[in-house]
């Protein structure tokens, strides 16, 4: 597909065609539905049209801040019927992987609470890396037996941590350091999507510290890897690629997410992903410096503007 064919400037008709070729829409969260806690406008009405038109939604986000549970809640809140079977989060992915590997041992997390929660939920056993380190502000604690390291942690999970201190670093970098020791991360974002003024560290920031100091590279659960489409067909085996849509606001993870799934992509310009940015990106996969799967099917301004040219083909055949 040439990149003419890609990056198209959504209109009424391809929205009418989204709308009547897809049986299913993946949403992003973070910088698509809403930039915490400002929610977008017609976001809550796009997510109540295309279901009341049959459609089946899921909201596959990599922030890691919030369990499933949350994010129902945070949806009926805002007046969306959301069932926890369609939050593809990835604390819950987190705790879904190691039952899928079968995992009997200790974590280390370094993590918000909702980690925790969704790996007890599973029956995992956690052993500290949750809110503040009670060492972070002792300087003195690395040369002590203060670290009261647990001999028997087998796993180190990397996610987005707001307590992310020096000492939560050592010790994950230090458990690393037993090779036998699984690494996992939610994801990698470098970013959480917020206004110009401040640029708001993500999980890929943390990730990047503990992967450094451990020399260890993880796998990474998240967008753009495979397992929250794994996740979503377990539950829901009939989902066709072909007939999906996702839309998302990072190039990197969002749309490379749905082109390496084989589905529809559609790029709004409310997060990550600045039109500037894109302009740039197609550019080089023209020259071939970049990978083509971050370059979106279509793009739009913002989830309102999708739901304007839905409503609006709607008259014009009505
Ligand atoms: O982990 C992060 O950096 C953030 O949670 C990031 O915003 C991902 O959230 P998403 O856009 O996937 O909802
Ligand atoms: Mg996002």
């Amino acid at each position: 597909m040439s990149t003419k064919e890609l990056c198209i400037h959504l209109t009424e008709l391809h929205a009418k065609s989204l709308l009547n070729d897809n049986d299913t829409f993946l949403f992003d969260c973070d910088g698509v539905l809403w930039n915490f806690p400002d929610i977008f406008t017609g976001a809550v009405e796009l997510l109540n049209y295309l279901t009341e038109h049959g459609k089946r939604l899921f909201f596959v986000t990599n922030n890691s801040t919030k369990t499933q549970d949350d994010y129902a809640k945070r949806f009926n809140d805002i007046g969306y019927k959301a069932k926890p079977e369609q939050i593809i989060c990835s604390a819950w992915l987190t705790a879904q992987h190691l039952k899928s590997i079968n995992f009997k041992g200790k974590c280390y997390v370094v993590g918000m609470s909702s980690m925790k929660h969704e790996l007890e939920r599973e029956g995992f056993q956690i052993c500290g890396g949750i809110g503040p380190d009670p060492l972070a502000s002792d300087a003195n604690a690395i040369k002590t037996d203060k670290l009261e390291l647990d001999k028997d942690v087998d796993c180190v999970i990397s996610a987005l941590d707001l307590h992310i201190s020096y000492i939560k670093i050592l010790k994950a970098a230090t458990y690393l350091n037993r090779p036998n020791v699984l690494f996992l991360a939610t994801n990698d974002d470098a970013s959480l999507p917020q206004s110009d003024e401040i640029v708001m560290p993500g999980a890929g920031s943390i990730l990047a510290s503990v992967a450094a100091a451990s020399c260890r590279s993880p796998t990474i659960l998240g967008k753009p890897h495979r397992p929250m489409f794994d996740a979503i067909c377990l539950t829901f085996p009939d989902v066709d690629p072909k007939r999906t849509v996702m839309i998302g606001d990072r190039v990197e993870t969002d749309i490379a997410f749905g082109n390496r799934q084989g589905t529809k992509t559609l790029l709004v310009f409310t997060g990550a992903t600045s039109e500037k940015y894109l302009d740039t990106l197609k550019q080089q996969v023209e020259k071939h410096t970049t990978e083509r799967d971050l370059l979106p099917n279509f793009c739009v301004k913002d989830v309102g503007q999708f739901l304007q040219f839905l409503k609006s083909t709607e008259k014009s055949t009505s």
